[in-house]
């Protein structure tokens, strides 16, 4: 497979995240179930690559749909939207891709049979997995402009192609800086607890020949007060009006010593990712999963027994710490107001 995910007209093929970067294994999900279940288990994850995920998974949900009445499918269509809404609840992407196939259905079914609105679901849903591409590279040619040659840029989590269809938000501005021959040179945040930047980063990064070096999530500080840290760039996976910004858990962290020490800090995300509901980031609800998740590397127990631990797999950072938020319509710059955009 070339990208994160693949229709193959009747199943969905996904790159098994959770155990990359040992052993490289696809999945097939054949039902909506099978979609949800790989959603919640974070065998894909990153907003985009969620979003397209969750319109398949409708498709899929609709190809099981055995009626001819119209009315009764897109009744059970809504329950099998509500099932897949229910998997996470803080990346955006994921409500606005459900609703975006529900609403091309809700118009379909107006005029059209159950079997047009279910052809009319996967046209949007592979129109979608297009667009995420071709959002991705447009992001990534943007953004670029912000790195210059021989810099050394953080980034926290995987925002790469594995979150998305391909290419990647904050990896895309980094590989477009590359292809634009620029010399790049990245710190990963190796990003507690599921590891994403020291499992799915590195991967990404090494595969394409890109300077890359792991560092664990309490060296940053360190990094940027010796100098060595020019630029970050992180992704998003919900961004308020006003530009607060919610992202994997450590972010804020970053954002506010990038701050410190006057380090520019920049968002990558398509306009997917902007809630315009949410005029500030205290309303985005951040997940709490599994504590297990805490207390286990790769099933090894690192903690005693019957400790507390929390799990918030989210923070928000708040505008004033972000520099220039990177979309695939343009570079938008505080003071930020991002109502105007068309998502
Ligand atoms: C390109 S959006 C990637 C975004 O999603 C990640 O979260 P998760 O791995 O839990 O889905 C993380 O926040 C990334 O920045």
């Amino acid at each position: 497979m070339t990208n994160t995910l693949e229709w193959t007209g009747s199943s969905l093929k996904l790159i098994d995240q959770t155990v990359l970067p040992l052993k490289e294994r696809i999945i097939e999900c054949r039902s909506y179930e099978d979609v949800a279940d790989a959603i919640k288990t974070m065998k894909v994850r990153g907003a985009p690559a969620i979003g397209v995920t969750a319109a398949y998974g409708m498709v899929l949900g609709a190809m099981g749909i055995e009626t001819a009445d119209a009315s009764a499918f897109m009744q059970r269509l809504n329950y099998i939207a509500d099932v897949i809404k229910s998997t996470r609840p803080t990346a955006v992407n994921l409500f606005w891709a459900v609703d975006k196939i529900l609403t091309v259905a809700q118009q379909a079914s107006k005029t059209s049979s159950v079997e047009i609105i279910k052809e009319a679901m996967q046209r949007e849903a592979d129109q979608m997995a297009k667009d995420d591409i071709e959002a991705n590279k447009a992001m990534g040619e943007f953004g670029q402009v912000l790195l210059n040659d021989g810099d050394s840029v953080l980034t926290h989590c995987n925002a790469g192609a594995l979150a998305t269809v391909g290419y990647g938000t904050a990896l895309g501005v980094i590989r477009a800086a590359v292809a634009h021959g620029k010399k790049i040179s990245v710190y990963a945040d190796e990003t507690r607890p599921f590891l994403q930047g020291a499992r799915l980063t590195a991967w990404e990064l090494a595969r394409d020949g890109i300077d890359v070096t792991v560092i664990a999530d309490n060296m940053a500080g360190y990094l940027m007060r010796n100098g060595k840290i020019d630029k970050v760039i992180v992704g998003a996976d919900r961004i308020a009006v006003n530009g607060d910004t919610a992202n994997k858990i450590g972010t804020y962290s970053v954002a506010v010593l990038a701050h410190h020490h006057q380090i520019p800090f920049y968002v990558a995300a398509p306009v997917s990712t902007i809630d315009k509901t949410l005029p500030d980031g205290s309303y985005i609800p951040i997940e709490q999963r599994d504590p297990k998740e805490m207390i286990y590397v790769n099933g090894v127990q690192i903690m005693p027994d019957d400790v507390k631990v929390i799990n918030p797999a989210f923070d928000v950072t708040p505008h004033d710490y972000i520099s220039a938020i990177i979309t695939e319509k343009g570079i938008l710059y505080p003071p930020y107001n991002i109502m105007n955009i068309d998502a």
